[in-house]
């Protein structure tokens, strides 16, 4: 018998209160894959408690890592790495589980991994990941949604990435720490991710500068073996989910684990709406006006408007005063919300890639659904701000990406319940 969970929403309480972020889950992902370049055992701190990250210590299980979860913190040790394959079935579970491409090849110089899965937010190809191993030498066999990879040594190369692309700036890195020589990566992506990716990698013993600019430069080393400790930076969408519920609620709200400049678009963005935000070093206070004025947002790479926090601020702008114009240059399918947020009465328009948005008074609860991470938590929030209850299925795309979210809502006031059916 299979059951479904679904979340109830009952708007109409002021967040207050404080939180503190969790790990990011963008950060870790990446992290755990590039453990398998060291040969020495590796501690990962604070954690989050998250599908995707349990996806990807299946992964590493998968292939012969051992690997000891206990709370927020991770022991992995890589020595006992034996199988470069990851099975089809954990692979079509997250879009990071093609973070292992890098790793494997550097390490082993070989792959063979199904392409992956994640948020239904565009066609997501692995052109530019694949190219950037293939500059360094890789042969790639790319067929049948399996990528099987082959590489007699990897030899530094300069790589142009065509687009700023997270994943294969990782992809690429990770693979060039343990080339021959050197490898430039230009067109880089510069999300704090990648810096993050880079300081756990040199704390490994890799020779890695740039990152956070356009171009990254990898110095070739023979191993990594230093055993570390290293504690992942705070999770900078769920820090901007949080602003914007207490922003959406009229609330005021203490976010602890913050790194403000991580989230300074988000700010900015909410600043010019009216919202007052103090930042201080690692905290931010939120105090939300009475009414909120209407912006105009265009997604871009980092430092611009991140698109994991689009479908939260359409949300925010449903109830704002004026007409506002979300623009999402990042992926090609990621207005799926839209069609939910207009069941619980927002009036936006889809034009092309732009949704325009006119601000109403309230949001009415009704039964919808999270169809991927990102629109899961923006119905939340509408939930948040909604007259009635809000019923929200799909509740597992949230858990990938949100730790413990509905009580950690509670505990700032919200009325929020996990029903099982
Ligand atoms: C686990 C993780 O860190 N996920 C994040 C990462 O995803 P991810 O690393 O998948 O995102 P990318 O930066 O690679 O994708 C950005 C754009 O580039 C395109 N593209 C990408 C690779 C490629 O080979 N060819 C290509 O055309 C994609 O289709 C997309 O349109 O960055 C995204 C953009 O900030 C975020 O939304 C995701 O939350
Ligand atoms: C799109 C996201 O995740 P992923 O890349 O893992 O699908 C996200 O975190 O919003």
């Amino acid at each position: 018998m299979s059951w479904v969970e679904r979340l109830l929403v009952t708007g109409g309480t002021r967040l207050r209160g404080s939180i503190a972020i969790s790990g990011a889950k963008n950060a870790i992902l990446p992290l755990l894959a590039g453990s398998l370049l060291s040969e020495r055992p590796v501690v990962l701190e604070g954690v989050p408690s998250l599908i995707d990250v349990k996806t990807m210590k299946d992964a590493l299980e998968s292939l012969g890592v051992k690997v000891n979860w206990t709370g927020d913190t991770m022991q992995i040790d890589p020595s006992s790495l034996r199988s470069l394959e990851v099975p089809p079935t954990l692979a079509r579970r997250m879009r990071a589980s093609n973070l292992v491409m890098g790793p494997l090849l550097g390490r082993c110089g070989r792959f063979k991994v199904s392409y992956p899965g994640g948020c239904t937010i565009g066609s997501r190809p692995m052109d530019l990941h694949l190219k950037g191993l293939r500059a360094c030498g890789a042969v790639i066999d790319d067929d049948h949604g399996c990528i099987t990879a082959e590489a007699a040594g990897l030899q530094g190369a300069d790589i142009h990435l065509d687009f700023p692309s997270v994943g294969a700036t990782e992809n690429i890195m990770m693979a060039a720490t343990l080339a021959r020589g050197t490898t430039i990566i230009r067109n880089a992506a510069r999300e704090p991710e990648i810096v993050e990716l880079q300081n756990f990698l040199n704390k490994l013993g890799a020779r890695i500068r740039g990152a956070g600019m356009d171009t990254i430069r990898i110095d070739g080393v023979k191993k990594l073996n230093q055993e570390i400790a290293h504690r992942v930076i705070p999770d900078r969408i769920e820090t901007g989910t949080f602003m914007v519920a207490a922003a959406i609620t009229r609330g005021e709200v203490l976010i602890n684990n913050v790194i403000p400049e991580h989230v300074e678009a988000v700010t900015a963005k909410l600043r010019e709406a009216g919202v007052s935000i103090k930042e201080e070093d690692d905290r931010i206070i939120v105090t939300a006006p009475s009414n909120w004025k209407a912006v105009d947002i265009r997604t871009m790479p980092f430092p611009g408007f991140p698109t994991d926090m689009q479908p939260q601020m359409m949300v925010f702008l449903a109830l704002a005063q004026g007409t506002s114009i979300i623009t999402e240059n990042i992926f090609e399918n990621r207005f799926r919300h839209v069609g939910e947020l207009r069941r619980m009465g927002s009036q936006i328009r889809l034009e092309g890639r732009s949704a325009v948005i006119t601000g109403i008074k309230d949001l009415t609860g009704t039964v919808v659904e999270a169809t991927d991470l990102r629109a899961g938590a923006a119905l939340v929030l509408g939930g948040l701000a909604a007259e009635n209850t809000t019923i929200i299925e799909g509740v597992q795309h949230l858990d990938r990406g949100y730790e413990n979210l509905e009580s950690r809502l509670k505990m700032l006031g919200a009325q929020v319940s996990r029903e099982i059916i």
